[in-house]
């Protein structure tokens, strides 16, 4: 008997990988989702050593000495800093709490509609530099069409719009392509930095960004909400230079976000308007909607303010934060049949 034949060298694990601005999350073949957690890597100043990632490096982040830094490897969607991101994927596929004991045979990432040749040979890169023997991309508004359960080769058009932290991606999809679409980088993160700006701008108070995030998971709407509430936001005076508490209001919150909303829909707008042309594809999506993915999807009345734009009706996936990595992992258990839609 041969030697790899002994060992089943198909033995070696499948492994898909949403790598996002915001949240990492892995699946194994067989296995299902095995890591969910921050894309942060937490590292020492002076000799780059990675101490923490994932949920330890967000909770050290803004609470450390000048000697340590933390660093977000994956900016819009794609690799800002490479050496971070080989970390933070060692780091996870560590979590994943599997023996990789015949190595990874094949890696499935998703990435934005419109990432580069040169941003793709780096996930590419990225992905054999932690051991993967063959390395496949699929758009992520592909893989959030089969996560949310939609046929990415029927021949009707479907739409999906999957707002992460960095991008929000718009696409038409129909007959295992992408009719229609474009990746915004205009997402989650945008709103956070709207709302720190306001309260820096407006009040000269400087406020963390998991107080941003809260105040956004609290309270912003993309509409206005009847019941107005307020909040308490500690932070730091600029004009005192003390620890202080002030209180916000939803309303005052929504309008402060409405910038980077607006842009969102406005790139969803185009995108039916140049389906002019395609009138049948237009038909499809006044018939089945808008889906909606991504943790962004999850913002308070998101939805209906895309209907009040659109007339459209909209509907958001089950699970918007694992859309992609269900749609991933659908990919990994029945590989050729979603091949077609590979990108490369
Ligand atoms: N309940 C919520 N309301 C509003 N925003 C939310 C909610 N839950 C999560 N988010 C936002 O969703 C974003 C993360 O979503 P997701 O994990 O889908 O993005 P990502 O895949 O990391 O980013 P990208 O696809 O852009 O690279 C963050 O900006 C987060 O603040």
């Amino acid at each position: 008997m041969r030697l790899s034949s002994f060992f089943n060298m198909d033995s070696r694990i499948d492994i898909g990988i949403d790598l996002g601005t915001a949240n990492t999350l892995i699946y194994l073949r067989g296995k299902g989702v095995v890591v969910n957690e921050p894309s942060i890597v937490a590292r020492e100043r002076s000799t780059g050593k990675i101490l923490a990632v994932g949920h330890e490096a967000l909770t050290m982040h803004e609470r450390i000495h000048p000697g340590i830094v933390t660093v977000r490897p994956v900016s819009s969607g794609v690799i800002g800093d490479y050496e971070a991101t080989l970390m933070l994927m060692k780091g996870l596929l560590n979590k994943a709490q599997t023996r990789f004991l015949f190595g990874i045979k094949r890696m499935v990432i998703s990435v934005p509609l419109g990432t580069t040749e040169v941003e793709l040979r780096a996930v590419q890169d990225a992905a054999r530099h932690v051991g993967a023997k063959y390395v496949h991309l699929i758009y992520e508004p592909l893989a959030a069409a089969i996560g949310i359960g939609l046929d990415p080769f029927a021949p009707i058009g479907n739409m999906i719009v999957n707002i992460g932290g960095g991008t929000t991606e718009v696409a038409v999809v129909s007959y295992g392509g992408i009719a229609s679409g474009e990746s915004l980088r205009v997402a989650g993160s945008d709103i956070n930095r709207s709302i720190s700006r306001y309260f820096r701008e407006q009040h000269n108070f400087a406020v963390s960004d998991y107080a941003v995030e809260n105040i956004k998971l609290q309270m912003a709407s993309a509409t206005c909400q009847d019941n107005i509430t307020t909040m308490n936001v500690r932070g730091m005076s600029y004009e005192s230079g003390l620890p202080e508490s002030m209180a916000v209001d939803s309303e005052t919150i929504s309008k402060v976000i409405a910038y980077p909303i607006t842009q969102m829909v406005t790139s969803i707008k185009k995108h039916i308007e140049a389906l002019v042309s395609k009138p049948e594809l237009a038909i499809d999506i006044l018939d089945h909607g808008i889906a909606l993915s991504g943790g962004g999807a999850l913002l308070k009345g998101l939805d209906e303010k895309i209907y009040e734009e659109t007339k459209l009706p909209v509907v958001i996936g089950q699970d918007p934060l694992k859309e992609v990595i269900k749609g991933v992992g659908m990919i990994l258990e029945d590989f050729s049949a979603y091949k077609p839609l590979l990108a490369s």
